[in-house]
């Protein structure tokens, strides 16, 4: 778990960042999102301490990053930027190989390390291992940098807009890559963007800063549905995010109830439940009614199982 703490930053006599505190949880994967020259990379920065706090603390499992070692602590940390950052004059093996050398691992743990990393995204070590960076794509190329930073299984990694610089197909596809791998290696994750429908995709969480400050914490479906202030709101009307319709709540979508409740054959949803998580968690294989509920328990409105479908449909 990463834990920010009253984080405050000075250049020189500007406070840049004011007073930031935050939550990452192991193994979730949290975008950090804002206008340019936010905070955002400052931010994130201070964690891997390329560059130091002024005042606060950051804790990662419980430890003050300012009590460990900068080498145990980079290693820890995952460190993935939009310029690649590959050495040039290395091979793709020597790049991915760069951590694992550090932290003087055998020759043939790399060795196999290298082979594992590079089959999970698709470019076998017999094409790819011996190539230098200009002999790949720019999207080849990140792969690589994530790769690297990935080398050594650090339970934490930083992305900051590392897909930036990509083709919008690329830039999928490696967005898609991303996902699962954090998924299935369940790492944790900060990453930063600018862009909403990025962060929609891939955020579990979504922090949005503005000038130094975070100024909404939320999940992408509760940002785009209920944006903290105008700042935010307008950020994502400018970007066009829509709210999806599966992440509509029963309460946006029900109608008056018209009759009595007949509760039995019915199921009874939440106000806050979403369509998405509405068919997921609840079984309407025998219902044709489902009623909404508020907080108390009270039913404030009726969705029709057909208007869930329909609404579930144009999703598609
Ligand atoms: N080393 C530095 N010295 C002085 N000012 C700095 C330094 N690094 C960043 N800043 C300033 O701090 C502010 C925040 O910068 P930061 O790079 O964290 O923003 P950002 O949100 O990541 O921006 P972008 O999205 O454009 O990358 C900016 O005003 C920047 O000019």
């Amino acid at each position: 778990m990463i834990e920010y703490k009253n984080v405050k930053k000075y250049f020189g006599d500007q406070l840049i960042i004011h007073d930031v505190s935050m939550t990452v949880n192991e193994g979730e994967f949290v975008v950090i999102i804002g206008p340019s020259g936010c905070g955002k990379t400052t931010t994130i920065k201070m964690l891997n301490r390329l560059v130091e706090a002024s005042e606060g603390d950051i804790l990662i499992d419980g430890v003050n990053n300012r009590k460990m070692d900068l080498i145990q602590l980079r290693t820890r940390i995952g460190y993935v930027i939009q310029q690649i950052g590959l050495f040039p004059n290395m091979t793709v093996e020597e790049n991915i190989s760069v951590v694992p050398q550090i932290m003087k691992w055998e020759k043939g743990r790399t060795a196999q390390r290298v082979r594992e990393l590079m089959a999970m995204v698709n470019m076998p070590y017999e094409q790819y291992a011996k190539k230098y960076p200009r002999q790949l794509s720019g999207g080849q190329q990140q792969r690589i940098g994530v790769l690297r930073a990935m080398a050594v299984n650090p339970p934490i990694i930083i992305m900051d807009e590392p897909f930036g610089a990509l083709d919008p197909i690329t830039r999928e596809i490696l967005q898609n890559e991303v996902k699962k791998i954090q998924k299935n290696l369940h790492i944790t994750v900060l990453f930063i963007t600018h862009d909403m429908h990025e962060a929609m995709k891939l955020a579990d969480r979504i922090v949005f800063m503005d000038q130094g400050r975070i100024l909404q914490e939320a999940t992408p479906g509760e940002m785009v549905r209920h944006p903290a202030n105008e700042t935010v709101a307008q950020f994502i009307r400018l970007q066009e995010v829509r709210t999806e319709e599966g992440q509509k709540a029963a309460g946006e979508l029900m109608q008056p109830v018209a009759g009595p409740v007949v509760s039995e054959g019915a199921v009874f949803v939440q106000e806050s439940d979403t369509l998405e998580t509405i068919g997921k968690n609840y079984d309407l294989s025998n219902s044709r009614k489902i009623y909404v509920q508020d907080q108390s328990g009270s039913v404030t409105g009726e969705i029709t199982v057909e208007s869930l479908i329909l609404n579930s449909l144009r999703q598609v």
